[in-house]
């Protein structure tokens, strides 16, 4: 008998491998030689050393080639009342990144980062919009399912999506980027984010419920209860990545799940943003524990679940500015830091190439 041919899906879990330990033990190696006080650069050290390791070289690039793709969905729960903004700023937003107004365009311009749009399940004709690439293209559906009462995606639609995912990481690595960033946009989307984080972390609902694009309290008691029942109807699936996607994800949460196994399986590291794509993060994780080495977090978003998501990937924060806006912002505020860590380890000289002294191991005598 033959067997089934592997879906994309199970041909990248079963792919990652773990970064390279020589080049990282390497990285470790030359911080020791480099002309400062042992361990004094601090973080960037370490962030020095994961950049050696997943892309297998020491010393490092600088990761000059990045790119966010910005995933852009709605979600049928937003009709619950969880979000301060009404959904048409999803579509509208769509609009201002493209025309390079948002938040994620000034940072990406100002990191000199490209920026993609992927249009998941926007609940608008996108297509209509002036662009360089077809953001439609690997559009699913328009919006997704109240996820307290309905599934957000069909079970077809969850494994298209994240096969979406696979197709713009494969697409963004075969154009040599170096270093990947996704982002989140859509009315909404912090709620089944959060509701992900609480089934894959085993957190009670009221400890994951965030303010999102800024609620008030009455806001805050609708995303409690919508999360609450999304969170039950999802539980019992919580061992199969594409069942939680599809019954408490969304088109935009699959692709970045997607997205980020492949990465890791094309050995490209990822910068990760806030809560919403940690939680991607969180549902890749369940599908290969080995994926979160090809991940650094770039920020601790200003999301009670965000925290919950990283600890539970393991993964130490760079920064913690009380951003909490997604599309990516935070990973490219960070993206200068590493850059910096990379370019120490570098570009610094050593001791013996400076001819300055190494430390005194032995005793101080002052005679
Ligand atoms: C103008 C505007 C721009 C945004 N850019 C990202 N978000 C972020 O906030 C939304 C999620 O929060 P919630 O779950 O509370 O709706 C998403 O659109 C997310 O991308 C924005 C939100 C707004 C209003
Ligand atoms: O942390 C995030 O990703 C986030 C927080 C609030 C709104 N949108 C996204």
């Amino acid at each position: 008998m033959t067997e089934a041919p592997r879906t994309p899906l199970q041909a990248a879990l079963d792919g990652i491998d773990y970064p390279d330990s020589d080049s990282a033990h390497a990285a470790k190696v030359r911080q020791a030689e480099l002309t400062k006080p042992a361990g004094s650069l601090g973080l960037l050290e370490e962030l020095s050393i994961w950049a050696s390791s997943v892309q297998g070289r020491c010393p490092p690039h600088s990761f000059e080639r990045t790119r966010v793709v910005v995933f852009a969905g709605d979600h049928g729960i937003a009709a619950a009342g969880v979000s301060a903004y009404p959904a048409e700023v999803t579509a509208q937003m769509v609009g201002n990144i493209l025309a390079g107004g948002a938040a994620v365009s000034v940072l990406a311009a100002a990191a000199d980062a490209g920026v993609r749009l992927v249009d998941m399940s926007v609940d608008a004709d996108t297509s209509q919009e002036v662009s360089r690439s077809d953001i439609s293209r690997y559009k699913v559906r328009r919006s997704t399912g109240r996820i307290d009462t309905e599934d957000a995606l069909t079970a077809n639609e969850a494994e298209r999506a994240i096969e979406a995912g696979i197709r713009v990481a494969d697409e963004e690595i075969d154009a040599g980027v170096e270093l990947l960033i996704a982002g989140d946009l859509g009315i909404g989307n912090t709620t089944p984010a959060s509701v992900l984080v609480s089934v894959l972390t085993d957190t009670e609902p009221i400890k994951v419920v965030g303010r999102g694009t800024g609620i008030d309290d009455a806001g805050w008691i609708r995303k409690c209860a919508a999360i609450r029942d999304a969170r039950r109807r999802a539980w019992p699936h919580r061992d199969d990545l594409s069942r939680l996607l599809a019954i408490a994800g969304g088109a935009d949460l699959a692709a970045m799940t997607g997205f980020l196994l492949q990465a890791a399986n094309r050995r490209t590291p990822v910068l990760l943003d806030g809560l919403v794509v940690s939680a991607a993060a969180l549902t890749a994780q369940l599908g290969n524990p080995r994926v979160v080495r090809w991940f650094q977090a770039a920020h601790l978003s200003a999301e009670p679940a965000h925290d919950l998501a990283l600890r539970r990937l393991g993964l130490t924060p760079v920064l913690d500015l009380g951003m909490r806006l997604g599309e990516g912002t935070g990973a490219l505020v960070a993206l200068p830091i590493l850059r910096a860590a990379t370019r120490t380890l570098a570009e610094m000289s050593t001791f013996d190439e400076a001819a300055v002294s190494t430390s005194v191991s032995t005793g101080f005598d002052p005679a």
